[in-house]
């Protein structure tokens, strides 16, 4: 096949990674081609993040579901109509004013120099994979015959189906679980593991479990689904501890895997793994047979956040831009949007267990700050994580009426390695949630300073332990 052009860069995938990394080598100079097979945006302003913010604040404003739908199709409504016109041209717009060459269809890699977009070949100096993620469907028997949605279906289409059963109670399936719920669907959510969220510190589920049965959700915690039915009106599943529901809907919010396949990266020599992200070194470069292959976004499997795909997009274009940099994970907060909503960052218990990291343990409950006294609203709590043999605070989690506006400074102490007694002195504002954080960091302090008074650490040691780099983080 003859080639049409040689970019210096091609980046695979125009979501929210692929778009900055490709904006900003063309910015920059560089002669970039930007290939995207659906929606340039990707899944983030169309099929994730905005429609699902837009239903939960519509929920929590009250309005119909008339009203909900308008306002998230209006947001997101640049996905398209269905005569198949894109509704992607503010984004290809973007894209042309940067200098981005704008490749329609779906790419993949021919040999090392040259990939094929539709049956036109185009050669590269480095290639760019951001191709993002899709959602798993589980292997359950007859699940494959009866009409599912997947998150992307739910936040596009106007249905609100009378009975919904959720597959999955991670943070899709939390957030959409009180979206339906809220605008009146009998919604039940079937979790697998014990509990929702079940990567994150077990009161945060806990607090959602609880805000989720109060809006009438059935919870079914510990249960697998054995096998689905199509009935003559919805379906009926059958679950592993002896129940059954009866819905209208399926929605599976079971998980996401990284999309790799058919790029051609195995050409390259790329060692990938089954549902396992695109390996990839602190510079977010690709160890692969030819140099300057470079990956950032949920094809990682790294942080799976559109904040995450900003970073790592950085991260890629500073050093293709011939300034090296390192992404450091030990820091991205995760937030499930629901209300309350929960905030996460650093290392959880679960990952602590799993890392064989001693964590000290403090935490507070919001119903003693007086800002939850005024606002009437008492749910949630907070804890913050320390690493006893490193002194360092190195993880935290608060579920609470708008936890990840107030727990960011939580994200910087972790980030900079602030010490504990100095982040005990900070003072927070009266009456605020934020002063929720503050007994529990005078109580890590003080018994930080307790162990190493105990254990004969000086103040010196303890100093030459910080300066060590500490476990990886979110990873
Ligand atoms: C329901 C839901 C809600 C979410 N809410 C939030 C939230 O509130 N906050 C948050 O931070 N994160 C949220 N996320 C996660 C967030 O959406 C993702 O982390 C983010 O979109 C990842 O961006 P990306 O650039 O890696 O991939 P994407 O945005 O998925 O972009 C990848 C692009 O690559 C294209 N593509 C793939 N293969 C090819 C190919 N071979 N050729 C051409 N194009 C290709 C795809 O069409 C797609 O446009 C949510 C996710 C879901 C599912
Ligand atoms: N606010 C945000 O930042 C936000 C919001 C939504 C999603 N996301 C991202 O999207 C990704 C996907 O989220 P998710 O909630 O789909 O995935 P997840 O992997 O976090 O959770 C999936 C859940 O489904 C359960 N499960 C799997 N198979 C099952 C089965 N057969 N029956 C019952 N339960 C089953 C698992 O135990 C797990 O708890 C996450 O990585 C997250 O980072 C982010």
């Amino acid at each position: 096949m003859s080639q049409n052009h040689h970019y210096d860069a091609v980046v695979l995938g125009g979501g929210t990674a692929g778009e900055l990394v490709a904006a900003g080598l063309a910015r920059a100079g560089r002669d970039v081609a930007l290939v995207e097979d659906r929606l340039v945006g990707g899944e983030s302003p169309y099929f994730a993040c905005v429609p699902s913010k837009s239903l939960l604040a519509s929920a929590r404003r009250g309005e119909t579901w008339e009203m909900a739908l308008a306002r998230r199709d209006e947001l997101a409504g640049r996905r398209g109509d269905p005569a198949g016109h894109r509704g992607d041209d503010p984004a290809v717009a973007r894209m042309a004013e940067a200098g981005v060459t704008v490749l329609r269809g779906r790419g993949r890699v021919l040999e090392p120099g040259r990939v094929e977009v539709d049956g036109a070949v185009h050669g590269y100096g480095d290639l760019v994979v951001c191709t993002g993620s899709e959602p798993v469907i589980p292997p359950v028997e007859g699940l494959a015959d009866v009409p599912l949605w997947t998150s992307a279906e739910a936040l596009s289409v106007p249905d609100l189906p009378r009975r919904l059963v959720i597959l999955g109670g991670g943070p899709v399936g939390c957030e959409l679980a009180q979206v339906y719920a809220a605008f009146g669907s009998q919604v039940a959510v079937v979790e697998a593991s014990g509990r929702l969220l079940t990567a994150e510190a077990p009161f945060a589920g806990e607090v959602i479990a609880d805000a989720l049965r109060r809006m009438g959700v059935d919870l079914r915690l510990g249960a697998a689904v054995g096998n689905v039915e199509r009935k003559d009106v919805g379906v009926r599943l059958w679950l592993s501890d002896g129940g059954t529901l009866d819905a209208d809907r399926v929605l599976v919010a079971a998980g996401r895997r990284p999309r790799v396949a058919g790029l051609g990266l195995e050409g390259l020599g790329v060692a990938l793994s089954p549902g396992e992200g695109i390996p990839v070194d602190e510079t977010c470069r690709v160890p692969a047979r030819t140099g300057g292959v470079w990956a950032a976004g949920d094809v990682t499997g790294i942080a799976r956040t559109t904040h995450a795909a900003r970073y790592q997009a950085q991260i890629v274009l500073s050093n293709l831009l011939g300034q090296r940099r390192e992404a450091d994970y030990r820091a991205i907060p995760r937030v499930v949007h629901t209300s309350p909503s929960v905030y996460s960052v650093g290392i959880s218990p679960r990952r602590a267990a799993e890392l064989r990291i001693d964590l000290l343990t403090a935490g507070y409950d919001l119903a003693a700050t007086a800002r939850a006294t005024v606002e009437a609203d008492e749910r949630g709590r907070v804890e913050l994580y320390a690493d006893r043999s490193r002194g360092l605070l190195v993880g935290a989690a608060a579920a609470g009426r708008h936890a990840e506006e107030w727990m960011s400074e939580i994200a910087l102490a972790i980030r900079a390695e602030t010490p504990l007694s100095l982040l005990a002195d900070v003072v927070h504002p009266f009456p605020t949630y934020g002063e929720a954080v503050e007994a529990p960091l005078r109580e890590l302090a003080e018994r930080l300073r307790d162990a190493t008074s105990e254990d004969g650490t000086s103040e010196e040691d303890r100093d030459e332990r910080d300066r060590r780099p500490g476990p990886a983080g979110a990873r």
